[in-house]
């Protein structure tokens, strides 16, 4: 039965979201190959490219099954995708890395992505995001309904329900939500960083898919 401080609709919505989160996920294989042998700058590059458009399209897939969204006007639909686009990127990119990265791994992860020709002051914030990120030890509920209030304007239900789903996971940490949302503000500091890093990369003639051109209005 639903805990008693969450309504049954309301436990059956952070289930469908739960269940659009875990079904799209990167192909392992597209992940794992970041694990192997030494890459140049440009092959690192261009994994993390590779990554960045699985990213996007799992990031379509997962919008499109969080509950009600497909009935939105399409321009809102296109604008909300596009606006948190590299939001929740970074945020599902911190989380997968925090989280899913055996030990180990994180080490040389963090050596390609530092060797893909991404200058060091961005990796800073970045890798201080997932850090942060990682100490919140979200569970998979919480990750999936944070990357749902990234990508929707939070309206009121869904921070409601973010607070109780958090009490009931948290109760010793009341201020648990709001280190959350704080992690939101975190994030979006990235975005900036990530046009930056985007243009420096204009300069070097690097290549982006087509739909990451479409989704970062790049080129
Ligand atoms: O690639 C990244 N990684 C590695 C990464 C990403 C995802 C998965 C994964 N596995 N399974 N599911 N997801 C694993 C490792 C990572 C990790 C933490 C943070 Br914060 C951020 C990142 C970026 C995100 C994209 N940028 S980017 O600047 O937009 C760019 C575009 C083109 C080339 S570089 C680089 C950093």
């Amino acid at each position: 039965p639903p805990p008693p401080n969450c309504s049954r609709e309301q436990r059956a919505l952070i289930q469908a979201i739960l269940k659009a989160y875990e079904r799209h996920q990167i192909p392992h294989d597209v992940a794992k190959k970041l694990l192997h042998d030494q890459y140049s700058v440009e092959e690192n590059f261009l994994l993390l490219t590779e990554m960045a458009t699985n990213q996007v399209q799992v990031l379509v897939e997962f919008t499109k099954n969080i509950p009600g969204f497909l009935s939105l006007d399409h321009e809102d639909q296109i604008a909300l995708l596009k606006g948190s686009a590299v939001e929740a990127m970074f945020l599902r990119s911190a989380q997968v890395f925090s989280s899913k990265t055996p030990a180990g791994h994180t080490e040389v992860l963090e050596d390609r992505i530092r060797k893909s020709g991404i200058s060091e002051e961005f990796i800073i914030p970045m890798f201080n995001f997932y850090k942060s990120i990682g100490g919140l030890h979200m569970n998979p509920e919480e990750q999936a309904l944070l990357t749902a209030i990234t990508i929707l304007t939070p309206d009121r239900p869904y921070v409601k329900d973010q607070s109780k789903l958090c009490t009931l996971h948290h109760p010793h940490e009341p201020q648990y939500f709001a280190r959350l949302l704080g992690r939101l503000t975190e994030l979006r500091s990235l975005n900036h960083y990530h046009t930056e890093i985007i243009s420096s990369w204009r300069v070097s003639d690097h290549k982006f898919t087509p739909l990451l051109c479409e989704i970062w209005d790049v080129q």
